[in-house]
């Protein structure tokens, strides 16, 4: 070995001693980088690269070492790399072991993935667990108002008038004297005391609710919430805390600062509410406060205390409620506002000091919270009143050892005290006077004591066995006011506005009468008419009845005088006479008329008849028969029957339609009705009929010009029976006349062609059918005489 190769050995000797400290490096790194799950195979191929290198300056080194061995070092070497394959392959199993480990341990995204979705499923849980909340907060709120709702209505059905009893800690005055509690509380019954007396068993007192010493401000509030709370309702209440001097009753209703007292918590808590509903109700609220100090009347939010204090005096209002003209109410809309307002006012109370308490009230305080709350929905308003009233000490007046002006205050407060104890009494026994305005005190409270308001009372005891005497005094009277039956409170309306709906109804209710009023001449009115409709419709009926039957009447007595006329020309003249003779008789004879009392009321219906035809100036009229004739002794023939006709029959009235001769282009109208001559009755001959038609005749209904003679109807209705034999000439105007209908009921009857025209009317067929027939009635006169005419 030559000198350079020794220094070559020796540097890599060097080396491998450094690229071993580089080894331990990088393993340690590697390790860590495995720790960390970032593994890199070139740093593995390097570190296998070290290895090699090492193993091969560990061989050279130990070739240095046996430097003075003779083994040649060509072999030693040899050795040394089949050690570094060797090696190599271990480092190789080594390098797969290690991947192994990294896959097994590290699965990378998966598990990103794993930990993506455990997150997401985290948040939805979280969200979910939210929601959850939320519906659970509201539930429980819905169950919290739902269980107020229900502590209402069992407060309703208790009675309205509940007595709280609250009994104070021992002060430190007390307890250094070595005194005791006399007030014993049972733990199994929540709500009744005992009171301790040394010389008589113990007595036992029960109330809606008892409060310990213990027991903070907060539990207090907590059973009287659904009571005030009750005003947003509509309702009026009245809390008030009655006791001894001392008791804890301006601590009750004020409280201190840090344990705010029955005042402060019910407006905010009124507050709270109506943000609450204000979605459906608008509320407003004002506050008052005054107090009855000597029977004086203070107003204890006036600004300037320095004027001197206003005279307030207690009034009636329209509605029936005692209202204090001139008192400040304000508006409050916060609760920071509303402190101020009671620390202001608390601060000019009239306070003074007595052996009892060091800042005995002297006056009873009045807080009124006046709500006026409006339904959104429905738009109703109520208007109420809240009274919390904090009374001055109700100890008797020797007690306290008071002279000269706390003495006259003693006695005003007694006064005052004695008059609401007289109050409560009244309404106890139920009587019909209750003594309201014994007092300013009672008078104020009257519309929110009693009857239909809620009442709460907060008997304040002391439980110093010094203060028995009183104790006991101011349990007697919460016990006798615990008592009371209230009748259920009422909701109270707005009463401005219910004078307006009072106003509105009663104007309604005019309105009302006026349109029933109204409606029944209507329905009389309309009643008159039906009748008026239905008579003039039997009327018409009638009158429709008796022309037809007059119609068949004529038409019947025309065909007899046709016939008889025929018979008399051909019989001899003393038929003839005869006939004459009975004519005669018929003619002067006028048949009577009708008895009054038949006629039909027609006048009554004037309105619905046309009016009457003017009365034709002839009252007897020359009835003519046209009877078909030769041609040859027409003229001979019609002369002697015209004189005939005139002498012997003198019908009354009459005309004959008669048919036009035929002419191709001739346009005739077809004569549905005919009037008919007709003989002068005899009285004994007057028919229903005839009566009828006379007294309808009378009455100017029926007096149309059907019943009057007229030479041409004569034409007509000769022709109408019997066409004109050939040859027959009418009379000039009888053929310039048109045939036209008389009456207005047969205006509209088609006109007809008189190629075609044949006669429609049933009684016209008939006639030309049947034989004609002689009534023997016609002749009744001459029955004895002759025969009958009627065909064998
Ligand atoms: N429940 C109570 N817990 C703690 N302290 C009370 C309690 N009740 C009353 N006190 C304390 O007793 C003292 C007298 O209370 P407070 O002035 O309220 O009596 P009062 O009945 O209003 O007396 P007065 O009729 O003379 O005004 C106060 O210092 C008050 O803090």
């Amino acid at each position: 070995m030559d000198d350079q190769t020794l220094e070559k050995l020796s540097q890599n000797c060097d080396h491998t001693v450094c690229d071993r400290k580089t080894c331990e490096t990088d393993q340690t790194l590697e390790t860590a980088t495995c720790d960390t799950g970032r593994i890199d195979s070139e740093q593995i191929e390097g570190y296998s690269d070290s290895m090699d290198e090492s193993n091969v300056s560990n061989g050279i080194q130990e070739t240095c070492s046996d430097e003075q061995q003779t083994l040649p070092i060509l072999q030693k070497i040899e050795d040394l790399s089949n050690r570094v394959q060797i090696l190599k392959k271990d480092q190789a199993v080594l390098c797969n072991e290690v991947k192994g480990i990294t896959a097994d341990y590290f699965p990378g995204s998966e598990v990103f993935n794993a930990l993506q979705g455990l997150s997401t499923e985290h948040e939805l849980l979280k969200k979910k667990y939210h929601e959850e909340c939320g519906h659970l907060k509201r539930k429980y709120h819905e169950e919290c108002s739902e269980r107020k709702r229900l502590y209402n209505e069992v407060i309703e059905l208790k009675g309205n008038i509940r007595v709280f009893c609250r009994c104070r800690p021992l002060n430190q005055y007390e307890i250094a004297n070595g005194s005791t509690s006399i007030v014993d509380f049972d733990s199994s019954q929540e709500n009744e005391l005992q009171i301790i007396c040394s010389d008589s068993p113990r007595k036992q007192f029960k109330f809606d609710h008892v409060f310990r010493p213990e027991d903070n401000q907060e539990a207090v509030f907590v059973q009287t919430s659904p009571i005030v709370t009750s005003v947003l309702d509509g309702y009026n209440v009245c809390i008030f805390a009655y006791g001894q001097t001392g008791t804890g009753k301006t601590f009750t209703m004020e409280g201190t600062p840090e344990n705010r007292g029955v005042n402060y918590r019910t407006l905010e808590e009124l507050f709270r509410i109506s943000n609450e509903r204000s979605s459906i109700m608008r509320y407003e609220l004002l506050v008052s406060m005054l107090e009855v100090y000597n029977e004086k009347i203070i107003d204890l939010l006036v600004e300037n205390s320095n004027q001197p204090a206003k005279k307030l005096e207690i009034k009636q209002s329209a509605e029936g409620t005692q209202e204090v003209p001139g008192l400040v109410e304000a508006h409050v809309y916060g609760t920071e506002e509303v402190w101020e307002l009671l620390k202001s006012g608390s601060r000019v109370r009239s306070v003074g000091s007595t052996n009892a308490n060091e800042l005995s009230s002297r006056s009873h305080c009045l807080l009124r919270v006046t709500v006026k709350g409006e339904n959104l929905i429905n738009g109703q308003r109520t208007k109420s009143h809240l009274w919390l009233v904090d009374l001055a000490g109700s100890e008797r007046v020797g007690k306290i050892e008071v002279e000269g002006e706390r003495l006259k205050e003693s006695q005003f407060i007694n006064k005052s005290l004695s008059a609401l104890g007289d109050v409560i009494s009244a309404l106890a026994s139920k009587t019909s006077h209750v003594p309201y305005r014994n007092s300013k005190l009672t008078h104020m409270l009257q519309s929110s004591l009693g009857g239909d308001c809620k009442t709460l009372m907060f008997v304040q005891i002391s439980p110093n066995a010094e203060d028995l005497g009183e104790t006991l005094c101011s349990l007697n009277f919460a016990s006798r006011v615990r008592g009371i039956e209230y009748a259920p409170a009422r909701k109270q309306a707005d009463l401005t506005e219910l004078f307006k709906f009072k106003q509105l109804a009663e104007k309604a209710k005019h309105d009302e009468k006026e349109t029933k009023k109204l409606q029944d001449s209507l329905q009389s009115l309309q009643l008159r008419l039906a009748a008026r409709e239905h008579i003039c419709r039997s009327l018409q009926e009638k009158v429709r009845d008796l022309e037809n039957q007059l119609s068949e009447e004529r038409k019947t007595r025309l065909k007899q005088e046709t016939r008889a006329f025929a018979v008399a020309s051909a019989q001899s003249p003393a038929l003839l006479a005869s006939l004459k003779q009975s004519q005669k008789t018929v003619t002067e004879k006028k048949p009577p008329l009708g008895p009054s009392r038949l006629r039909l009321p027609l006048r009554r219906i004037a309105n619905f008849m046309p009016p009457p035809s003017p009365v034709p100036p002839h009252k007897t009229r020359t009835s003519t028969c046209i009877l078909p004739v030769s041609t040859d002794n027409k003229e001979n023939i019609s002369k002697t029957i015209m004189a005939t006709t005139k002498t012997l029959l003198k019908p009354r009235r009459g005309s004959i339609a008669i048919r036009p001769p035929p002419t191709t282009n001739q346009i005739i109208q077809s004569k549905r009705r005919a009037s008919i001559a007709a003989f002068r009755p005899e009285s004994n001959m007057m028919t229903p009929l005839n009566s009828s038609i006379a007294r309808l005749k009378r009455d100017h209904v029926i007096g149309r010009q059907s019943f009057v003679w007229d030479p041409q109807r004569v034409w007509r209705t000769s022709r109408m029976q019997s066409p004109l034999p050939k040859g027959m000439a009418l009379p000039p105007s009888v053929e310039a006349t048109p045939i036209v209908s008389r009456s207005s009921k047969f205006k509209g009857s088609p006109p007809t062609v008189v190629g075609s025209w044949k006669p429609k009317h049933p009684t016209v067929v008939a006639l030309q059918r049947k034989h004609l027939v002689w009534s023997p009635l016609k002749f009744k006169g001459m029955k004895n005489n002759r025969k009958s005419l009627l065909p064998s």
